[in-house]
């Protein structure tokens, strides 16, 4: 692993169940995850691409191979270390949002540090919050914001803790496309400004365009890569993987 790599597979597997019932979600998949670089995994659905990201962030266990996070690898954690790589060194950014609904916006963004104690730095946090635009917005509740100011909570959430990796499983997947390109545009000030490592699950040729790295898998494998891609490019990779699906 060189210096510059935050994040690493290797040879990563993962069967779900076992006999008649066994799926191979993943088959064997290596890569290496720079720090500042934006990738974006794309494939077909059911190609691996949440499991591969829930492996290799320490979401969920894989059957074989090795994820690792900042030189750890996360298979010699006990429980209680990998809940600590997860919680100080990724921040999480899922499809659904994942808000309590008690809490206002500010309380769900600094959740990640009042779960340990501690409070946020201040200058950190102010830069968080315009970032994400929610100046305005601190005191309401999620279901006093629209979904895309929602995720941009749950974008903050995932920052205030400072983290070396974004992991994000379709973030913009239940967004409207202006509130998408907020998020994407965000991710890609992560990676150049902050030099954080983004690791972005999507669907969607348009968000994958915003990456500096396109990682494909079929079938648990990963089959191509493209660099500094443009969302043309990665619609015409795609079309070779599932023409009819898509358009
Ligand atoms: N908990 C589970 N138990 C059994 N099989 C699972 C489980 N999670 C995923 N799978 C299977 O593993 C394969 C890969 O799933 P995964 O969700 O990683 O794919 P994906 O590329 O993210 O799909 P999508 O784009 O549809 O979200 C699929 O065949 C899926 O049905």
């Amino acid at each position: 692993m060189n210096e510059q790599t935050v994040a690493e597979a290797v040879q990563l597997g993962k069967v779900y169940g076992d006999g008649d019932a066994a799926v191979t979600a993943l088959a064997g998949v290596t890569a290496g995850f720079r720090r500042g670089e934006f990738t974006a995994i794309m494939g077909p659905s059911g190609s691996g691409k949440s499991t591969f990201l829930h492996c290799l962030a320490g979401l969920d266990e894989p059957t074989s191979g090795t994820a690792r996070i900042a030189g750890t690898d996360l298979g010699s954690l006990d429980d209680e270390n990998l809940t600590r790589v997860r919680r100080e060194q990724i921040g999480f950014v899922f499809q659904s949002f994942n808000l309590l609904p008690t809490l206002t916006a500010w309380e769900n963004i600094v959740l990640p540090l009042s779960l340990s104690g501690r409070t946020p730095e201040k200058s950190w946090a102010d830069q968080v919050v315009a970032a994400v635009g929610l100046e305005n917005r601190l005191g309401h509740r999620p279901a006093q914001l629209s979904g895309g100011q929602q995720q941009r909570v749950a974008c903050a959430r995932a920052l205030i803790t400072r983290p070396e990796i974004i992991a994000a499983d379709e973030p913009t997947g239940n967004l409207d496309s202006r509130s998408g390109a907020q998020i994407l545009g965000l991710f890609q000030r992560c990676a150049r400004e902050w030099q954080q490592t983004v690791l972005m699950v999507t669907h969607d040729p348009l968000a994958a365009g915003y990456a500096d790295r396109v990682l494909f898998l079929a079938d648990g494998v990963l089959v191509d890569e493209m660099r500094q891609p443009t969302a043309d490019q990665v619609l015409a990779r795609m079309r070779r993987f599932e023409p009819q699906a898509v358009r």
